[in-house]
């Protein structure tokens, strides 16, 4: 059982609330897209409305990547949807970042700055290891309480993540406690059930494949994006040059093999592209399972008309249908039909449920909407959907319980 903003008396408290803005950045290292951000609203609004003093933890990008910036315009464009002041200071837990959070009023806001500027906050940890970072040990005794609101992260267990709710008590923000409620409860979706797993995140999808067949969760697996073109690999096709060698490189050649047992094992219920797209004279051109490899070698963008026909047909009759990962690479306009089509197809179904950052930025791209629930989480949502414990949300459940009365 987890606390939530409901049993938290957040009049003169200082919060420090943990949430996932990890955005897409634009060449100017400004942010591209702010939907994570606005994801947040909600709960940083309500925290500040009631009276809260609320420290903003987040990270931002990976080490080494074009996205790996400071937290600075995340807290401009905060400010800009909050309707109020936002502060930020470029540290985590050194003097000044206390002083900032010490320094907070009622109704105050300040960001920190990217958690992952710290190496240990890019490390995995057991909880109590880490409460013992120097994230952990400086910034908490400044903060009251810890809330958890980032859910798209709460698959990794970082200090931010899991070492806080080990030191303070710990609550969930609405973003988390909407994704586990709706995640954390599929069983009681309606049936017939079927999973479309696109994008390229294989080995996760191949995991989410057997997790849900086994547990006779899934009725159907329909596959597609990267996940179909391995699955139609294992099954024997010969997609040519340029998909097998992208497929190599990405490192998920091991998996044509586990896709293959799991065709021999539940192939009834898995559904595989029956023809593909690819690009020929600077256009989009379909060929049917049967005429590959493609003359020219093209890579395999998209799924085609024959499968999108294919897979409305079984999507018809399904009650709930969950999706994650695009059907093709959506951000080229020769090869967003697949993912349009097939998401929008997935919108009648009684209930439709998304996850996946990519995939939601595709749907935005591509003003497909009308779904039950679009989650916040990719990596997190997957691993909700194998029903396996998400660490962050562990680590809540475990944490200590009792609120201090706040200091004036
Ligand atoms: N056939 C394909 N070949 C190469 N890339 C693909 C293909 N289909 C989808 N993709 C890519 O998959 C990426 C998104 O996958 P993923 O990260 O798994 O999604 P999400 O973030 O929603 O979980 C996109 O960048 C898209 O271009
Ligand atoms: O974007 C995220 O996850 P996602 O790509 O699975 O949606 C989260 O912010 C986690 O980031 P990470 O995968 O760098 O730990």
């Amino acid at each position: 059982m987890i606390d939530t903003l409901d049993d938290l008396d957040v009049e003169g408290t200082t919060v420090g609330i943990r949430v996932d803005i990890n955005s897409p950045i634009a060449d100017d290292g400004g942010l591209a897209d702010d939907a994570r951000l606005q994801a947040h609203v909600d709960t940083l609004s309500e925290l500040l409305e009631r009276g809260g003093r609320v420290a903003v933890l987040a990270h931002q990008g990976r080490p080494g990547g074009d996205d790996f910036v400071s937290l600075e315009s995340h807290a401009d464009r905060l400010a800009e949807l909050l309707g109020r002041p936002v502060d930020y200071v470029d540290a985590n837990f050194s003097v000044a970042a206390r002083e900032a959070v010490d320094a907070l009023e009622n109704g105050d806001c300040v960001v920190l700055e990217n958690t992952r500027f710290y190496s240990e906050e890019y490390m995995e940890f057991e909880p109590e290891r880490a409460a013992e970072t120097h994230l952990v040990q400086g910034l908490a005794p400044s903060l009251d309480v810890y809330v958890n609101d980032a859910f798209a992260a709460a698959h990794r267990s970082q200090p931010s993540l899991v070492g806080f709710p080990t030191v303070l008590p710990g609550y969930a923000g609405r973003v988390m406690e909407s994704e586990l409620d709706v995640l954390g409860s599929i069983e009681e979706t309606p049936e017939p059930r079927i999973y479309v797993l696109g994008g390229a995140k294989v080995s996760d999808s191949i995991d989410v494949a057997w997790s849900v067949l086994e547990k006779g969760l899934a009725d159907h697996v329909l596959t597609a994006g990267v996940v179909g073109n391995v699955f139609l690999i294992a099954d024997g096709v010969d997609l040519g040059d340029a998909s097998s060698d992208f497929i190599y490189e990405q490192g998920y050649w091991d998996e044509i093999d586990r896709a293959s047992d799991l065709l021999d094992a539940y192939g009834d219920s898995i559904a595989l592209p029956r023809d593909v797209a690819v690009e020929r004279d600077g256009e989009r051109y379909e060929i049917g399972i049967n005429a590959l490899p493609p003359e020219n070698e093209e890579a395999a963008m998209d799924i085609g008309s024959s499968t999108l026909e294919y897979y409305e047909r079984l999507l018809e009759g399904a009650g709930t249908v969950i999706l994650n990962g695009p059907a093709g690479v959506f951000e080229e306009d020769a090869f967003e039909t697949g993912t349009r089509r097939l998401y929008g197809m997935a919108t009648d179904v009684d209930t439709s449920i998304v996850g996946g950052g990519d995939t939601a930025s595709a749907l935005r791209r591509l003003g497909v909407e009308g779904f039950s629930h679009v989650s916040t989480g990719g990596g997190a949502a997957l691993r909700m959907l194998t029903a396996e414990p998400l660490p962050a949300v562990t680590a809540l459940e475990n944490g200590p319980r009792q609120q201090q009365p706040a200091d004036d």
